[in-house]
Protein backbone atom coordinates (compact mmCIF):
# COMPACT_ATOMS: atom_id res chain seq x y z
CA UNK A 1 0.00 0.00 0.00
CA UNK A 2 3.47 2.05 -0.28
CA UNK A 3 2.67 2.34 -3.52
CA UNK A 4 2.14 6.39 -4.78
CA UNK A 5 -0.75 7.37 -5.34
CA UNK A 6 -2.08 10.07 -7.60
CA UNK A 7 -5.19 12.04 -6.58
CA UNK A 8 -7.13 14.77 -7.19
CA UNK A 9 -7.62 17.05 -3.91
CA UNK A 10 -9.63 20.70 -4.14
CA UNK A 11 -7.11 23.75 -3.62
CA UNK A 12 -9.16 25.38 -0.44
CA UNK A 13 -8.19 28.79 -2.48
CA UNK A 14 -9.69 27.99 -5.77
CA UNK A 15 -13.37 27.51 -5.06
CA UNK A 16 -13.99 31.01 -3.32
CA UNK A 17 -12.09 32.96 -5.83
CA UNK A 18 -14.27 31.36 -8.77
CA UNK A 19 -17.44 32.01 -6.83
CA UNK A 20 -16.35 35.55 -5.93
CA UNK A 21 -15.48 36.37 -9.82
CA UNK A 22 -18.87 34.65 -10.61
CA UNK A 23 -20.69 37.05 -8.19
CA UNK A 24 -18.86 39.88 -9.46
CA UNK A 25 -19.49 39.48 -12.75
CA UNK A 26 -23.37 38.95 -12.27
CA UNK A 27 -23.27 41.70 -10.20
CA UNK A 28 -21.72 43.66 -13.00
CA UNK A 29 -24.40 42.30 -15.49
CA UNK A 30 -27.08 43.69 -13.42
CA UNK A 31 -25.72 46.99 -12.63
CA UNK A 32 -24.82 47.32 -16.74
CA UNK A 33 -28.85 46.03 -17.74
CA UNK A 34 -30.45 48.35 -15.08
CA UNK A 35 -28.25 51.35 -16.13
CA UNK A 36 -29.40 50.56 -19.23
CA UNK A 37 -33.00 50.38 -18.66
CA UNK A 38 -33.37 53.57 -16.41
CA UNK A 39 -30.97 55.59 -19.08
CA UNK A 40 -33.32 54.98 -21.84
CA UNK A 41 -36.72 54.66 -19.92
CA UNK A 42 -39.81 56.82 -22.21
CA UNK A 43 -40.21 59.57 -19.43
CA UNK A 44 -44.22 59.11 -20.06
CA UNK A 45 -45.72 61.85 -17.44
CA UNK A 46 -44.24 64.30 -19.57
CA UNK A 47 -46.56 66.16 -21.89
CA UNK A 48 -47.12 69.22 -24.01
CA UNK A 49 -50.04 70.80 -24.72
CA UNK A 50 -51.40 73.26 -27.49
CA UNK A 51 -54.98 75.31 -28.15
CA UNK A 52 -56.30 76.22 -31.70
CA UNK A 53 -59.41 77.69 -31.75
CA UNK A 54 -61.18 76.85 -35.43
CA UNK A 55 -63.43 80.34 -35.94
CA UNK A 56 -65.44 78.46 -38.51
CA UNK A 57 -68.46 80.73 -40.77
CA UNK A 58 -70.79 78.37 -38.69
CA UNK A 59 -69.66 77.67 -34.99
CA UNK A 60 -66.26 77.90 -33.38
CA UNK A 61 -64.44 74.92 -31.64
CA UNK A 62 -61.55 74.98 -29.57
CA UNK A 63 -59.09 71.92 -29.88
CA UNK A 64 -56.51 70.49 -26.97
CA UNK A 65 -53.90 69.15 -28.42
CA UNK A 66 -51.05 66.94 -26.01
CA UNK A 67 -47.79 65.15 -27.29
CA UNK A 68 -45.00 63.74 -25.24
CA UNK A 69 -42.57 66.86 -24.37
CA UNK A 70 -39.28 64.73 -25.36
CA UNK A 71 -40.94 63.49 -29.02
CA UNK A 72 -42.07 66.42 -30.54
CA UNK A 73 -40.27 66.05 -33.86
CA UNK A 74 -41.41 62.04 -34.52
CA UNK A 75 -44.10 62.02 -37.22
CA UNK A 76 -47.88 61.04 -35.60
CA UNK A 77 -46.96 62.02 -31.84
CA UNK A 78 -49.02 65.07 -31.58
CA UNK A 79 -53.03 64.09 -30.66
CA UNK A 80 -56.62 65.63 -29.91
CA UNK A 81 -56.77 65.37 -25.99
CA UNK A 82 -60.31 66.98 -26.26
CA UNK A 83 -62.52 69.34 -28.70
CA UNK A 84 -65.42 71.77 -27.47
CA UNK A 85 -67.71 73.66 -29.87
CA UNK A 86 -68.58 76.84 -28.48
CA UNK A 87 -72.35 77.62 -28.21
CA UNK A 88 -73.75 79.85 -30.80
CA UNK A 89 -72.62 80.82 -33.79
CA UNK A 90 -69.93 81.67 -35.89
CA UNK A 91 -67.56 84.72 -34.82
CA UNK A 92 -68.43 86.01 -38.66
CA UNK A 93 -71.97 86.42 -36.88
CA UNK A 94 -71.01 88.90 -34.38
CA UNK A 95 -70.27 92.02 -36.49
CA UNK A 96 -73.15 93.99 -34.49
CA UNK A 97 -71.25 93.04 -31.01
CA UNK A 98 -68.01 92.40 -31.44
CA UNK A 99 -67.52 92.43 -27.77
CA UNK A 100 -69.97 89.01 -27.76
CA UNK A 101 -67.53 86.90 -30.45
CA UNK A 102 -64.97 87.42 -26.82
CA UNK A 103 -67.32 86.22 -24.70
CA UNK A 104 -68.58 83.42 -26.49
CA UNK A 105 -65.33 81.71 -25.89
CA UNK A 106 -65.05 81.66 -22.27
CA UNK A 107 -67.14 78.10 -21.40
CA UNK A 108 -64.33 76.63 -23.45
CA UNK A 109 -61.35 78.05 -22.53
CA UNK A 110 -62.38 77.38 -18.84
CA UNK A 111 -62.52 73.79 -20.03
CA UNK A 112 -59.07 73.80 -21.19
CA UNK A 113 -57.80 75.55 -17.59
CA UNK A 114 -59.00 72.30 -16.02
CA UNK A 115 -57.62 70.04 -18.59
CA UNK A 116 -54.12 71.37 -18.83
CA UNK A 117 -52.03 70.60 -15.92
CA UNK A 118 -51.39 74.53 -14.37
CA UNK A 119 -47.74 73.85 -14.45
CA UNK A 120 -47.80 74.00 -18.31
CA UNK A 121 -50.53 76.71 -18.77
CA UNK A 122 -47.66 79.38 -19.10
CA UNK A 123 -45.99 77.43 -22.35
CA UNK A 124 -49.19 76.15 -23.83
CA UNK A 125 -49.50 78.22 -26.93
CA UNK A 126 -53.23 79.38 -27.94
CA UNK A 127 -54.03 79.89 -31.88
CA UNK A 128 -57.06 81.02 -33.29
CA UNK A 129 -57.65 80.80 -37.12
CA UNK A 130 -60.62 82.15 -38.70
CA UNK A 131 -61.71 81.13 -41.65
CA UNK A 132 -64.70 81.73 -45.18
CA UNK A 133 -67.35 83.35 -42.57
CA UNK A 134 -64.32 85.86 -41.82
CA UNK A 135 -63.15 86.16 -45.41
CA UNK A 136 -66.70 86.93 -46.36
CA UNK A 137 -67.12 89.49 -43.76
CA UNK A 138 -63.80 91.11 -44.67
CA UNK A 139 -64.76 91.58 -48.04
CA UNK A 140 -68.02 93.16 -46.77
CA UNK A 141 -66.37 95.75 -44.22
CA UNK A 142 -62.69 95.27 -43.31
CA UNK A 143 -62.90 97.63 -40.06
CA UNK A 144 -65.99 95.12 -38.93
CA UNK A 145 -64.01 92.13 -39.01
CA UNK A 146 -61.14 93.76 -37.42
CA UNK A 147 -63.20 94.85 -34.53
CA UNK A 148 -64.44 91.11 -33.80
CA UNK A 149 -60.64 89.69 -34.43
CA UNK A 150 -59.87 92.90 -31.76
CA UNK A 151 -62.44 91.17 -29.56
CA UNK A 152 -61.37 87.19 -29.49
CA UNK A 153 -57.98 88.96 -29.41
CA UNK A 154 -58.93 90.51 -25.80
CA UNK A 155 -60.63 87.56 -24.45
CA UNK A 156 -57.78 85.21 -25.14
CA UNK A 157 -55.45 87.26 -23.97
CA UNK A 158 -57.17 86.64 -20.45
CA UNK A 159 -55.84 83.59 -20.14
CA UNK A 160 -52.77 81.75 -18.41
CA UNK A 161 -51.84 80.52 -22.19
CA UNK A 162 -49.25 81.45 -23.94
CA UNK A 163 -51.44 83.59 -26.44
CA UNK A 164 -50.24 83.53 -30.25
CA UNK A 165 -52.44 85.25 -32.27
CA UNK A 166 -55.86 85.46 -33.92
CA UNK A 167 -56.15 86.17 -37.71
CA UNK A 168 -57.78 84.93 -40.86
CA UNK A 169 -55.97 82.07 -42.60
CA UNK A 170 -56.27 82.00 -46.50
CA UNK A 171 -57.71 79.27 -48.22
CA UNK A 172 -54.94 77.87 -49.26
CA UNK A 173 -53.29 77.26 -46.11
CA UNK A 174 -56.75 75.87 -44.92
CA UNK A 175 -56.38 73.38 -47.51
CA UNK A 176 -52.88 72.61 -46.89
CA UNK A 177 -52.99 72.32 -43.57
CA UNK A 178 -56.25 69.89 -44.10
CA UNK A 179 -54.16 67.71 -45.93
CA UNK A 180 -51.31 68.12 -43.43
CA UNK A 181 -53.35 66.68 -40.48
CA UNK A 182 -54.78 63.51 -42.57
CA UNK A 183 -51.89 62.50 -43.67
CA UNK A 184 -49.98 63.01 -40.15
CA UNK A 185 -52.62 61.18 -38.20
CA UNK A 186 -52.18 58.39 -40.55
CA UNK A 187 -48.72 58.33 -40.76
CA UNK A 188 -48.36 58.38 -44.25
CA UNK A 189 -45.43 60.91 -43.89
CA UNK A 190 -42.81 57.94 -42.81
CA UNK A 191 -44.31 55.13 -44.98
CA UNK A 192 -44.06 54.90 -48.70
CA UNK A 193 -47.46 53.91 -49.34
CA UNK A 194 -47.61 57.98 -50.45
CA UNK A 195 -49.98 60.49 -49.19
CA UNK A 196 -54.14 60.86 -49.23
CA UNK A 197 -55.75 64.19 -50.93
CA UNK A 198 -57.83 66.20 -48.22
CA UNK A 199 -61.55 67.25 -49.42
CA UNK A 200 -63.09 69.77 -47.04
CA UNK A 201 -66.13 71.51 -46.81
CA UNK A 202 -67.51 73.83 -44.45
CA UNK A 203 -70.59 76.51 -44.28
CA UNK A 204 -68.74 79.14 -46.47
CA UNK A 205 -65.74 77.40 -48.44
CA UNK A 206 -64.78 74.22 -49.62
CA UNK A 207 -61.29 72.55 -50.21
CA UNK A 208 -59.51 70.25 -52.45
CA UNK A 209 -55.92 68.87 -52.25
CA UNK A 210 -54.05 66.63 -53.12
CA UNK A 211 -50.02 65.47 -54.34
CA UNK A 212 -50.30 65.54 -58.06
CA UNK A 213 -48.11 64.67 -60.76
CA UNK A 214 -48.37 67.14 -62.96
CA UNK A 215 -47.09 70.75 -63.25
CA UNK A 216 -49.03 73.32 -62.13
CA UNK A 217 -50.02 76.00 -64.95
CA UNK A 218 -51.18 78.16 -62.02
CA UNK A 219 -48.97 79.05 -59.03
CA UNK A 220 -51.61 80.38 -57.19
CA UNK A 221 -52.95 76.27 -56.93
CA UNK A 222 -49.41 75.29 -56.00
CA UNK A 223 -47.79 74.61 -52.92
CA UNK A 224 -44.17 72.96 -52.37
CA UNK A 225 -43.72 71.08 -48.73
CA UNK A 226 -40.30 68.87 -47.32
CA UNK A 227 -41.72 66.91 -44.91
CA UNK A 228 -39.52 64.43 -42.87
CA UNK A 229 -36.74 64.54 -45.87
CA UNK A 230 -39.35 63.64 -48.90
CA UNK A 231 -40.46 66.52 -50.99
CA UNK A 232 -44.37 66.97 -51.94
CA UNK A 233 -45.86 69.23 -54.54
CA UNK A 234 -49.62 69.53 -53.72
CA UNK A 235 -52.54 70.96 -56.03
CA UNK A 236 -54.64 72.69 -53.47
CA UNK A 237 -57.65 75.57 -54.00
CA UNK A 238 -60.23 76.73 -51.88
CA UNK A 239 -63.36 77.92 -53.07
CA UNK A 240 -64.79 80.85 -51.53
CA UNK A 241 -68.70 80.68 -51.14
CA UNK A 242 -68.64 77.20 -52.05
CA UNK A 243 -69.40 75.92 -48.79
CA UNK A 244 -72.99 74.24 -48.50
CA UNK A 245 -74.37 77.07 -46.34
CA UNK A 246 -73.56 79.60 -48.97
CA UNK A 247 -74.09 77.66 -52.00
CA UNK A 248 -77.59 77.20 -50.69
CA UNK A 249 -78.21 81.04 -51.07
CA UNK A 250 -76.94 81.17 -54.18
CA UNK A 251 -78.59 78.61 -55.53
CA UNK A 252 -81.98 79.90 -53.90
CA UNK A 253 -80.96 83.68 -55.39
CA UNK A 254 -80.91 82.08 -58.64
CA UNK A 255 -83.97 80.68 -58.53
CA UNK A 256 -85.45 84.21 -56.80
CA UNK A 257 -84.01 86.16 -60.01
CA UNK A 258 -85.56 83.95 -62.09
CA UNK A 259 -89.30 84.17 -61.22
CA UNK A 260 -92.11 86.81 -62.41
CA UNK A 261 -91.90 90.03 -60.62
CA UNK A 262 -95.05 89.33 -58.44
CA UNK A 263 -94.90 86.11 -57.53
CA UNK A 264 -93.58 85.15 -53.60
CA UNK A 265 -93.65 81.39 -53.70
CA UNK A 266 -90.45 79.47 -54.51
CA UNK A 267 -91.17 76.34 -56.03
CA UNK A 268 -87.90 74.09 -54.87
CA UNK A 269 -87.04 70.84 -55.90
CA UNK A 270 -83.90 70.29 -53.03
CA UNK A 271 -86.61 70.46 -50.05
CA UNK A 272 -88.83 67.85 -49.19
CA UNK A 273 -92.31 67.82 -50.77
CA UNK A 274 -95.13 69.19 -48.08
CA UNK A 275 -91.97 71.83 -47.07
CA UNK A 276 -93.45 75.43 -46.59
CA UNK A 277 -91.29 78.15 -45.13
CA UNK A 278 -91.83 82.23 -45.08
CA UNK A 279 -88.30 83.52 -45.88
CA UNK A 280 -86.93 86.75 -46.06
CA UNK A 281 -85.16 88.12 -49.25
CA UNK A 282 -82.32 89.42 -46.60
CA UNK A 283 -82.15 86.16 -45.82
CA UNK A 284 -80.55 85.12 -49.13
CA UNK A 285 -79.29 88.17 -50.28
CA UNK A 286 -76.89 89.03 -47.69
CA UNK A 287 -74.21 88.21 -48.46
CA UNK A 288 -71.31 88.91 -50.65
CA UNK A 289 -71.38 85.58 -52.33
CA UNK A 290 -74.64 86.81 -54.06
CA UNK A 291 -73.59 89.64 -56.06
CA UNK A 292 -76.40 90.51 -58.95
CA UNK A 293 -79.44 91.62 -56.18
CA UNK A 294 -82.81 91.62 -56.20
CA UNK A 295 -84.79 95.07 -57.01
CA UNK A 296 -88.28 95.90 -56.58
CA UNK A 297 -88.94 92.43 -55.16
CA UNK A 298 -91.22 91.15 -52.03
CA UNK A 299 -89.81 91.42 -49.34
CA UNK A 300 -90.61 87.74 -48.10
CA UNK A 301 -91.33 84.27 -50.42
CA UNK A 302 -92.60 81.34 -49.41
CA UNK A 303 -90.16 78.58 -49.82
CA UNK A 304 -92.20 75.49 -50.98
CA UNK A 305 -90.69 71.77 -51.31
CA UNK A 306 -91.61 69.91 -54.41
CA UNK A 307 -88.63 66.94 -53.76
CA UNK A 308 -87.47 66.26 -56.83
CA UNK A 309 -84.36 64.80 -56.82
CA UNK A 310 -83.35 65.12 -60.29
CA UNK A 311 -84.85 68.46 -60.91
CA UNK A 312 -82.94 69.13 -57.71
CA UNK A 313 -79.27 67.76 -59.70
CA UNK A 314 -80.37 69.94 -62.63
CA UNK A 315 -80.53 73.25 -60.36
CA UNK A 316 -77.46 72.33 -58.63
CA UNK A 317 -75.44 72.24 -61.29
CA UNK A 318 -76.01 75.79 -62.58
CA UNK A 319 -74.08 76.99 -60.01
CA UNK A 320 -70.63 75.55 -61.07
CA UNK A 321 -69.51 77.29 -64.40
CA UNK A 322 -67.86 75.56 -67.42
CA UNK A 323 -67.63 77.85 -69.76
CA UNK A 324 -64.46 79.76 -69.03
CA UNK A 325 -61.21 77.47 -68.61
CA UNK A 326 -58.11 79.08 -69.43
CA UNK A 327 -55.90 75.90 -68.65
CA UNK A 328 -55.84 72.43 -69.95
CA UNK A 329 -57.97 71.41 -67.20
CA UNK A 330 -60.59 73.18 -65.00
CA UNK A 331 -62.80 72.17 -62.41
CA UNK A 332 -65.16 74.97 -62.65
CA UNK A 333 -65.56 78.88 -62.51
CA UNK A 334 -62.35 79.16 -64.71
CA UNK A 335 -60.05 77.71 -61.99
CA UNK A 336 -57.29 75.57 -63.08
CA UNK A 337 -57.28 71.60 -61.40
CA UNK A 338 -55.37 68.64 -62.77
CA UNK A 339 -57.22 65.55 -62.77
CA UNK A 340 -57.79 63.86 -59.23
CA UNK A 341 -55.27 61.57 -58.19
CA UNK A 342 -55.17 58.79 -55.45
CA UNK A 343 -56.99 58.13 -52.67
CA UNK A 344 -58.81 60.90 -50.41
CA UNK A 345 -59.85 61.67 -47.07
CA UNK A 346 -63.54 63.87 -47.22
CA UNK A 347 -64.85 65.48 -44.04
CA UNK A 348 -66.39 68.14 -41.95
CA UNK A 349 -69.69 68.98 -43.46
CA UNK A 350 -68.92 65.85 -46.40
CA UNK A 351 -69.05 63.88 -43.28
CA UNK A 352 -71.71 64.97 -41.49
CA UNK A 353 -74.18 65.22 -44.61
CA UNK A 354 -72.98 61.71 -46.02
CA UNK A 355 -73.16 60.00 -42.41
CA UNK A 356 -76.72 61.27 -41.87
CA UNK A 357 -77.92 60.28 -45.31
CA UNK A 358 -76.31 56.68 -44.66
CA UNK A 359 -73.92 57.29 -47.96
CA UNK A 360 -70.67 56.95 -46.49
CA UNK A 361 -70.07 53.30 -48.18
CA UNK A 362 -72.03 53.47 -51.52
CA UNK A 363 -70.49 54.18 -54.67
CA UNK A 364 -71.63 56.85 -56.37
CA UNK A 365 -74.74 55.41 -58.94
CA UNK A 366 -76.44 53.68 -55.55
CA UNK A 367 -75.48 56.98 -53.46
CA UNK A 368 -77.25 58.77 -56.17
CA UNK A 369 -79.93 56.48 -56.08
CA UNK A 370 -80.87 56.10 -52.89
CA UNK A 371 -80.79 60.31 -52.67
CA UNK A 372 -83.26 60.51 -55.17
CA UNK A 373 -85.25 58.53 -52.98
CA UNK A 374 -84.38 61.08 -50.07
CA UNK A 375 -85.26 63.60 -51.30
CA UNK A 376 -88.47 61.94 -52.62
CA UNK A 377 -89.66 61.30 -49.12
CA UNK A 378 -92.97 63.88 -48.10
CA UNK A 379 -91.81 66.43 -45.51
CA UNK A 380 -93.85 64.88 -42.52
CA UNK A 381 -92.48 61.62 -42.49
CA UNK A 382 -88.93 62.97 -42.75
CA UNK A 383 -89.75 65.19 -39.61
CA UNK A 384 -91.58 61.76 -37.73
CA UNK A 385 -88.79 59.97 -38.71
CA UNK A 386 -85.92 62.46 -36.88
CA UNK A 387 -88.09 64.11 -34.24
CA UNK A 388 -84.38 65.12 -32.74
CA UNK A 389 -83.12 66.85 -35.28
CA UNK A 390 -83.13 71.02 -35.66
CA UNK A 391 -85.59 71.13 -38.53
CA UNK A 392 -83.75 73.68 -40.18
CA UNK A 393 -80.47 71.46 -40.74
CA UNK A 394 -83.07 68.25 -41.77
CA UNK A 395 -84.67 70.42 -44.16
CA UNK A 396 -81.48 70.79 -45.57
CA UNK A 397 -79.68 67.57 -46.16
CA UNK A 398 -81.53 66.63 -49.69
CA UNK A 399 -80.37 69.73 -50.94
CA UNK A 400 -76.72 68.99 -49.02
CA UNK A 401 -76.40 65.77 -50.57
CA UNK A 402 -77.38 66.51 -53.95
CA UNK A 403 -74.86 69.55 -53.90
CA UNK A 404 -71.95 67.00 -52.28
CA UNK A 405 -72.39 64.69 -55.16
CA UNK A 406 -72.29 67.48 -57.54
CA UNK A 407 -69.29 68.87 -56.44
CA UNK A 408 -67.78 65.49 -56.52
CA UNK A 409 -68.63 64.96 -59.95
CA UNK A 410 -69.32 67.97 -62.07
CA UNK A 411 -67.01 70.34 -60.14
CA UNK A 412 -64.05 68.27 -59.15
CA UNK A 413 -64.50 65.72 -62.07
CA UNK A 414 -64.52 62.53 -60.08
CA UNK A 415 -66.28 59.53 -62.17
CA UNK A 416 -67.54 56.65 -60.66
CA UNK A 417 -64.70 54.53 -60.35
CA UNK A 418 -62.68 57.29 -58.64
CA UNK A 419 -65.64 58.05 -56.24
CA UNK A 420 -64.32 54.72 -55.34
CA UNK A 421 -61.15 56.07 -53.31
CA UNK A 422 -63.07 58.74 -51.10
CA UNK A 423 -63.13 57.86 -47.89
CA UNK A 424 -65.73 59.78 -45.55
CA UNK A 425 -64.22 60.78 -42.73
CA UNK A 426 -64.89 62.16 -39.01
CA UNK A 427 -61.69 61.46 -37.13
CA UNK A 428 -58.54 59.71 -38.02
CA UNK A 429 -56.73 57.77 -34.76
CA UNK A 430 -59.28 59.73 -32.11
CA UNK A 431 -58.18 63.45 -33.65
CA UNK A 432 -60.68 64.97 -35.63
CA UNK A 433 -60.10 65.92 -39.25
CA UNK A 434 -59.59 69.73 -39.99
CA UNK A 435 -56.98 71.85 -40.83
CA UNK A 436 -55.96 73.05 -37.16
CA UNK A 437 -53.90 69.98 -36.08
CA UNK A 438 -51.64 70.72 -39.70
CA UNK A 439 -51.78 74.83 -38.78
CA UNK A 440 -50.02 73.91 -35.04
CA UNK A 441 -47.68 71.52 -36.34
CA UNK A 442 -46.67 73.86 -38.46
CA UNK A 443 -46.23 77.24 -36.08
CA UNK A 444 -44.53 75.08 -33.88
CA UNK A 445 -41.99 73.85 -36.16
CA UNK A 446 -43.67 70.04 -35.02
CA UNK A 447 -42.95 68.75 -38.29
CA UNK A 448 -38.86 69.10 -39.78
CA UNK A 449 -38.04 69.11 -43.45
CA UNK A 450 -35.70 66.26 -42.71
CA UNK A 451 -36.33 63.35 -40.95
CA UNK A 452 -35.01 63.08 -37.35
CA UNK A 453 -31.54 61.09 -36.49
CA UNK A 454 -33.20 57.99 -34.88
CA UNK A 455 -30.76 55.60 -32.53
CA UNK A 456 -31.11 52.52 -35.17
CA UNK A 457 -33.06 50.52 -32.06
CA UNK A 458 -36.12 51.24 -30.23
CA UNK A 459 -35.86 51.13 -26.92
CA UNK A 460 -37.52 48.20 -26.38
CA UNK A 461 -35.24 46.24 -28.55
CA UNK A 462 -31.64 47.91 -26.82
CA UNK A 463 -32.87 46.50 -23.54
CA UNK A 464 -33.78 42.80 -25.13
CA UNK A 465 -30.01 42.76 -27.00
CA UNK A 466 -28.37 44.27 -24.03
CA UNK A 467 -30.47 41.24 -21.47
CA UNK A 468 -29.47 38.47 -24.37
CA UNK A 469 -26.12 39.32 -24.60
CA UNK A 470 -25.26 39.63 -20.58
CA UNK A 471 -27.17 36.48 -20.15
CA UNK A 472 -25.15 34.78 -22.99
CA UNK A 473 -21.95 35.47 -21.47
CA UNK A 474 -22.82 35.08 -18.21
CA UNK A 475 -23.21 31.15 -19.49
CA UNK A 476 -20.16 31.09 -21.14
CA UNK A 477 -18.15 31.90 -18.19
CA UNK A 478 -20.03 29.37 -16.30
CA UNK A 479 -19.46 26.63 -19.02
CA UNK A 480 -15.75 27.54 -19.55
CA UNK A 481 -15.39 27.04 -15.71
CA UNK A 482 -17.01 23.74 -16.11
CA UNK A 483 -14.94 22.41 -19.12
CA UNK A 484 -11.62 23.98 -18.27
CA UNK A 485 -10.56 23.96 -14.86
CA UNK A 486 -7.39 22.36 -14.06
CA UNK A 487 -7.04 18.87 -11.57
CA UNK A 488 -5.27 19.65 -8.74
CA UNK A 489 -2.09 16.55 -8.65
CA UNK A 490 -0.28 16.02 -5.18
CA UNK A 491 2.37 13.30 -5.27
CA UNK A 492 1.42 12.03 -1.98
CA UNK A 493 -1.62 11.08 0.00
CA UNK A 494 -2.62 13.62 2.21
CA UNK A 495 -2.08 12.85 5.95
CA UNK A 496 -6.34 12.57 6.63
CA UNK A 497 -6.36 10.04 4.43
CA UNK A 498 -3.35 7.45 5.30
N1 LIG B 1 -72.61 68.21 -36.73
C1 LIG B 1 -72.45 69.08 -37.71
C2 LIG B 1 -71.55 70.16 -37.55
C3 LIG B 1 -71.39 71.04 -38.61
N2 LIG B 1 -72.09 70.88 -39.76
C4 LIG B 1 -71.93 71.81 -40.89
O1 LIG B 1 -70.55 71.81 -41.26
C5 LIG B 1 -70.21 73.10 -41.77
C6 LIG B 1 -69.01 73.59 -41.00
O2 LIG B 1 -68.59 74.74 -41.60
P1 LIG B 1 -67.62 75.77 -40.86
O3 LIG B 1 -68.34 76.45 -39.75
O4 LIG B 1 -66.37 75.08 -40.50
O5 LIG B 1 -67.42 76.82 -42.01
P2 LIG B 1 -66.14 77.24 -42.90
O6 LIG B 1 -65.63 78.51 -42.29
O7 LIG B 1 -65.16 76.12 -42.86
O8 LIG B 1 -66.68 77.46 -44.28
C7 LIG B 1 -71.44 73.98 -41.60
O9 LIG B 1 -72.17 74.03 -42.81
C8 LIG B 1 -72.24 73.25 -40.54
O10 LIG B 1 -73.64 73.47 -40.65
C9 LIG B 1 -72.96 69.82 -39.91
O11 LIG B 1 -73.57 69.67 -40.98
N3 LIG B 1 -73.13 68.93 -38.87
CA1 LIG C 1 -64.31 74.63 -41.45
Amino acid sequence: MDEQREMKVKNPWHRPVIILIIVLIAIGIVVMVATAIIQNKPLHQKYKYGIVLDAGSSHTSVFIYEWPAEKENNTGMVRQKHACDVKGKGISSYSGNPAGAGSSLTDCMAEAQKIIPVHRHQETPVYLGATAGMRLLRMEDSSLSDQVLDAVERSLQTYPFDYQGARIITGQEEGAFGWITVNYLSDNFRKASGTIGALDLGGASTQITFVSKENSENPENSMDFRLYGNPYHLYTHSFLCYGKDQVLKLALAKKLQSLEMQEDVLKDACFHHGYKANKTLSSVFNTPCVSEKLADSPKSFIHWGTGDGVECQNAVRKVFNHSCCQYSTCSFNGVYQPPVEGHFGAFSAFYFVMNFLNLTNDDLETAKAKLINYCSTPWEEIKSSYPSVKEKYLAEYCFSGTYILTLLEDGYNFTSTTFKNIEFIKKIADSDAGWTLGYMLNLTNMIPAEAPDTPPLPHGGFVSLMLVLSLLIFSLVIVGYKCFRRPVVYSSAPKDIV
